[in-house]
Order: C-alpha cells, then structure tokens, then sequence
C-alpha cells in the first residue's frame, strides 16, 4: 500500500509516530463498529486529504490485521468502503469543489453530496443509514476542536454520533510533511498562498506567503507548505461577511488585530503575578512602566490586578478581565518553577488544557540543550489550540499569546522594554490604534480642592470626550489638573474653558 510505504521509507520519525497514532485511532474505530456503521466527512481540504489517505492506509492494515487477503484491495476496480459524505455549499471555492470530485473518482471514493446545513444533513444522514461513528479532519488548533479528544461524542444539540479525529494532535508541519512524503495531490489553491480554506467569502491567500513583484505591481504568493508558523494557518481568514460577488481582495490580509471594545476606545488591563508584590518584599516597576508605555500610545488601561501565585488565582482574574479589556497583559510567573503557574492559568481562563508545543520545545532545546527535553519540559506545555508565538529578533524566547491575552516572561524594566519594542513590531498584535496616541494639557494652581470642585465638573459636563483628572503632591501643596482626549482642539478647548472659569471666580 503505497501510503504506507511512503511512511515507512521516510526518515522523519516524528512524522512516523504521528502516522503510527493515526493508524491506531483508525484502527480503533474500524474494530468498535462495522464498516457500515462509520462515515467519513470529506472536503477537499488539506486535513480532509490527509485523512482520507490515512483511512485507505487504515483499511488496508486493518484488512491485514484481520488476516483477509489484501490481494485487489486497491485495484482499479477498487471501491473505498468508508461511506463519504461532503457538503457542498454554494459558497465553495470551484477549485475545492473539482478537486473534492476528482479525488473521489481516482481513488474510488463513492460520495454522497449532501446540500442542507452540517446539522440538518447530519440529522437526516443518521436517520436514514445506521451509521454511529464520523471520521474527520479536524486538528488541534481549529477553532472547533476545543475540548475535543480523538474520540468525541457529538455536542449538545447535534444528532447523536462519536466523532473520531485520528489526526487531531497534528500540527499544520506534520500535515504538510504527510502530503510531500506520499506526494499525493492536494487541491492546486494550496500552491497559491491559501493556507486553510473556508469559503469564497471568508477566505484570502495568506499574506504572511505574499510576495510584492513591485516590477509587475503585481502579488504573489508563496506556496502553504512554506509557512513557518503553523499557528497562523487561519490569518488568510477575514472576518465572516455577508456574500459579497466574486472574491476577496487578496490585500485584506486577514491578521488579527485588535479592535476596540468601544469606538476609538481601547482598554488594556495588567495581571501581575507574584507573591512576593503581595507580601510587599519586591517592589513592582513592571506594572507602572507597562501603564506608561501603552498610555503613551493611547491606551486606556483600566485596571492592574495583583495576583497570588496560583493557577486558580491567575484564571480568576485573567478570566474576568478578557472579556472586559481589549489586551490583557499578564507579567510573573513564567518559567520552570512550582510558582511559575502563569501560563497554566491562562489556560484555565479559556478553558482549554495544557499541551506540549513542538515550536516552543524547539526554542527551548535550542536555548537550554539537554536539560529541558521530552516529558520533563514543562515549560513547552502550552494553552492547547489557541497560542500564538510571538517571535522576534530582540527576543530570546517568544512570547504566548491567547487569543487578546499577552504574557510577558520579562523580570525586570530593560527586559521589559525588548519585549515592549518587540510587540509594537509584530503584525499580529498591531498595538498602534487608529485612533492615535491622547493629547494632554496640565494645569498647576493653588486654588483649594473646593474652588476648583464645580468649574472642574462643569468641563466634564461640557466635554464628554475629555478626561478630567486631578492630582497633589501633598494636602498644602499645589493642585496639578489634566485634561485628556484624542482630539487637540477639544481638550485644547476645554482648557481654555477651565482656565476661564476658574480667572473667573467659580460661577
Ligand atoms: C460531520 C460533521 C460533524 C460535526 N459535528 C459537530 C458537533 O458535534 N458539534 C459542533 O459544534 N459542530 C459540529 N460540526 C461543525 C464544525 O464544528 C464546524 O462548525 C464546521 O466545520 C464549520 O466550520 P467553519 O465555521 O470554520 O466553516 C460538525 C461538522 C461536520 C462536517
Ligand atoms: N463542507 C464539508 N463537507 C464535509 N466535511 C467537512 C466540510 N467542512 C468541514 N468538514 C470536515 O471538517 C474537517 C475540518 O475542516 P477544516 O476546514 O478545518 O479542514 P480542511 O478543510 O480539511 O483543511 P483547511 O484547514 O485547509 O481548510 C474537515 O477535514 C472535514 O472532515
Ligand atoms: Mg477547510
């Protein structure tokens, strides 16, 4: 069986034992219900591919297993057992759609078209044949493999089947290594930038492949198996939109940014974790220099919590905070130690387990040697399915980030700064809001807190986009007050305004 052949020809063990898993959950699933009993979710996709290789090779060794002949089983005349369902959606690239069919007929792939919604097709698929288990494509890292393992009951609310995900553990490398090892066929859009396939109106080629030919003025992109992070496997994903005539401009290159909870507004919050700054042994600068940073770029930063160094502790509040903030940033409790529970609990926060990371086990093994390899390097176990690193050259390690949450390892204020200039370059975190950084204007007078009280109100009422703010040194000393916004020429006409009032005498 040429599949796995290929396999067992190759020297790449990783890709062996990832080949080897696959087979077994296969395996598996043959042996808990008869081939009557199993489907397989088919489209075209580059998983789908992948899977669909592995269950002819699956068949095949399970056939062998079983002590049947395997004479004939992949002639011409062959057909693949494993009921096939696809989906078929209007919205579908044509290339997909071919590639689906044509793949289907060479290798003998009897398909059933289904065109209802997933649910809908599912609920009258298991109504009308007996089958109880559904292979598919689905890996770590995909938005809807959350919480799953290889073996899955169906949600809530779907009709009832196991669904079985022999290469849910695969990162998007070991997908690609697969497919040039056996050198099968893949859909051609692959080789065109695109680098996880949705549909025509939420998919572009992704621009991390883009390559500007400024002589044409014309983009080009590079093929998938040549993106470097697998984790941005998704950035060719824009935003769902309504159906919109013919395709996306490929410009929109799709990246995650952030967006502002409200219009213009963006809110950071701060998690420290430390005990130490909670038993008042080590003073935090982290904390006040990281406000002065993002203040300084227009930020608004709503709160810092201070945290034990607990993994319960550290998702309590990295929990709240995520859905109130547009960034959380936490700093503390990174590394190997019993303290170091940061990143554990802002997998707790999301609700996902920790799980090894080839990347970070590769930067690891390349900074330490021997000393942090294999089970025992805890420091590669990382929130499943939703970490991005962020790689930089001024860093030493990259650093995680959770979909709008951001730990920082840095232990000290210069170690703060590389990660700080390191962020504002990376494309995926694009700090800079559109909106621009805030003006200020400050103004120092002797008058009490009770003269200053009604003129100083008056302004915030008058001026809703401004910040009114005060602040003293000392109870005799004098008062400094700020007013803040976006735009110059309202807090420049709100100071002019307070200044007034208060030559003015209170009103
Ligand atoms: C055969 C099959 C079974 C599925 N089972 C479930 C399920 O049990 N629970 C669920 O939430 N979604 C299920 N889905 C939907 C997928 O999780 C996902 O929403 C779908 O692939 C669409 O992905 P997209 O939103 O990226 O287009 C299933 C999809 C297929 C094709
Ligand atoms: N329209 C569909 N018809 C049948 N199965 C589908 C369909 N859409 C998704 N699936 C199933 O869900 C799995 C995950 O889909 P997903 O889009 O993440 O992967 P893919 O399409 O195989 O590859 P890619 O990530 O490159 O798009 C597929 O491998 C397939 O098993
Ligand atoms: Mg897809």
């Amino acid at each position: 069986m040429e599949i796995d052949k290929a396999i067992r020809d190759s020297d790449d063990r990783r890709l062996k034992t990832k080949y080897k898993n696959a087979i077994y959950i296969i395996q598996r699933a043959l042996a808990l219900y008869s081939i009557e009993e199993v489907a397989f979710s088919f489209n075209g996709g580059k998983d789908s591919t992948v899977l669909l290789h592995m269950l002819r090779a699956g068949y095949y060794l399970h056939q062998v297993e079983q002590g049947r002949s395997n004479e004939g089983l992949f002639d011409g005349e062959f057909t693949f057992p494993i009921r096939t369902i696809y989906f078929e959606t209007p919205s579908v690239f044509p290339e997909i759609n071919s590639f689906t069919y044509e793949t289907s007929a060479s290798y003998g792939v009897q398909l059933d078209i289904i065109r209802e919604d997933f649910k809908s097709g599912l609920e009258a698929l298991l109504n009308s044949k007996p089958i109880k288990a559904i292979f598919l494509g689905v890996r770590i890292g995909d938005p809807t493999a959350v919480g799953q393992e290889q073996f899955s009951p169906s949600s809530p609310g779907w009709p009832p089947f196991m669904r079985v995900n022999p290469i849910l553990d695969w990162s998007y490398r070991d997908v690609w290594a697969f497919l040039l090892t056996c050198r099968v066929q893949y859909c051609g859009l692959y080789d065109q930038g695109y680098t996880s396939i949705g549909s025509i109106n939420d998919t572009v080629p992704n621009a991390l492949l883009c390559i500007n030919d400024s002589a044409v003025g014309k983009q080009n992109f590079k093929p998938a198996y040549m993106l470097s992070d697998g984790r941005l496997e998704r950035a060719g994903r824009v935003r769902k939109l309504s159906p919109v005539s013919g395709r996306l401009p490929a410009a929109s290159n799709g990246l995650k940014s952030v967006e502002p909870h409200q219009e213009n507004v963006f809110t950071a919050s701060i998690v420290a974790v430390g005990d130490e700054i909670l038993f008042g042994t080590v003073a935090d600068q982290l904390g006040p220099s990281l406000c002065r940073k993002l203040h300084s770029i227009g930020w608004v930063i709503s709160q810092i919590a201070i945290v034990r160094s607990e993994a319960d502790s550290v998702a309590e509040e990295v929990e709240r905070l995520k859905s109130m903030s547009d960034l959380v940033f936490t700093y503390g409790g990174v590394g190997p130690l019993h303290s170091d529970v940061t990143v554990r609990g802002v997998a707790k926060a999301f609700g996902v387990r920790l799980a090894p990371d080839e990347e970070s086990e590769e930067y690891l093994s390349h900074l330490f040697g021997d000393k942090c390899t294999g089970d025992r390097n805890e420091m590669a176990q990382l929130p499943e399915g939703i970490t991005e690193l962020l790689q930089h050259e001024k860093l030493r390690v990259p650093l995680i980030k959770c979909h709008n949450v951001i730990v920082l390892n840095a232990t000290n204020v210069d170690e703060l700064d590389q990660q700080w200039d390191a962020l504002m370059d990376s494309r995926s975190t694009n700090l800079l809001p559109s909106s621009g950084p805030f003006v200020s204007k400050h103004l120092t007078t002797s008058f009490s807190d009770l003269e200053v009280a009604q003129p100083l109100s008056k302004i915030s009422i008058e001026f809703p986009d401004v910040y009114t703010g005060c602040y003293r040194k000392s109870r005799a000393g004098p008062l400094t007050i700020t007013l803040e916004g976006k735009d110059r020429k309202t807090v420049e006409a709100a100071m002019e305004a307070l200044s007034k009032k208060l030559s003015s005498g209170v009103e």
